[in-house]
């Protein structure tokens, strides 16, 4: 007679090679299993961004989100890091079973300022790949501000030097651009000043992640999810 024993619950990584924006990111991503007295800092410390899922028909999957989002809220803020988020209801096509309002979600989203979606992984697999995409966005939009240096602008400066008060910081400093970004936005010429802001916006966005594509290639982006 033999004797089996099977771990059903298990911390699962994945690899996946995303082309998003003509952009090629090397997304990693963690399924946690979280035991009572778990050490969370495994993944605190690793993530970029975190997707926290809980069930719109299991009201108890809905208030461990909030201890999730709890946990990483305080992690980052004592280490005065920003991270993206994502809270996501599931199991939308069991809309008859649903015992947490999409209101409870958005309240629950903008109270720990993340994004929120509702979501069918049986149904729809575009609203979970729409998840993935915007939360690789946000965390390259972070990571660009990261990774710009802060300077005090001249006309401050001046201010500054004159003896005046330095009062709100942060309105005092902005955000220098990157020679690439500057260079690839000013050789558009002409043309780029015919088109609408939205595209003007996205030409310079897209420009900028050119810039520090490679570098984020290097150091991949790793997701984290809370499932
Ligand atoms: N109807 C429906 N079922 C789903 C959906 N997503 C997941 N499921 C089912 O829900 C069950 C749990 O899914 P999992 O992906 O294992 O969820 P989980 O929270 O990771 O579960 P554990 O980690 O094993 O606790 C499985 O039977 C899935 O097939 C969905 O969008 N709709």
């Amino acid at each position: 007679m033999s004797c089996y024993v099977f771990f059903l619950w298990t911390e699962d990584t994945y690899s996946k090679l995303e082309c998003l924006d003509n952009q090629e990111i090397s997304v990693k991503i963690m399924d946690t299993y979280d035991q009572a007295g778990s050490n969370q800092e495994r993944y605190l410390k690793w993530a970029h961004g975190y997707i926290i899922v809980y069930s719109i028909t299991n009201r108890g999957s809905f208030d461990t989100a909030k201890t999730y989002l709890d946990a990483v809220a305080q992690y980052h803020k004592q280490n005065g890091r920003e991270v993206p988020l994502a809270l996501v209801g599931n199991k939308m096509d069991l809309e008859r079973y649903r015992t947490v309002s999409k209101k409870s979600g958005q309240s629950l989203a903008t109270e720990y300022d993340t994004t929120f979606h509702e979501t069918s992984a049986a149904d729809d697999f575009e609203s979970v790949a729409k998840v993935f995409h915007s939360l690789i966005r946000d965390i390259l939009r972070e990571q660009q501000v990261a990774l710009q240096p802060l300077v005090i602008s001249e006309d401050k400066a001046a201010i500054l030097g004159s003896g005046s008060q330095l009062t709100g910081g942060r309105t005092n400093l902005r955000r220098v651009k990157s020679p690439k970004t500057n260079e690839i936005s000013s050789s558009s010429g002409t043309n780029a000043t015919k088109k609408t802001d939205d595209q003007k916006d996205q030409k310079t966005i897209g420009a900028r992640r050119q810039g520090v594509g490679l570098r984020l290639f290097k150091v991949n982006k790793s997701f984290k999810i809370f499932n």
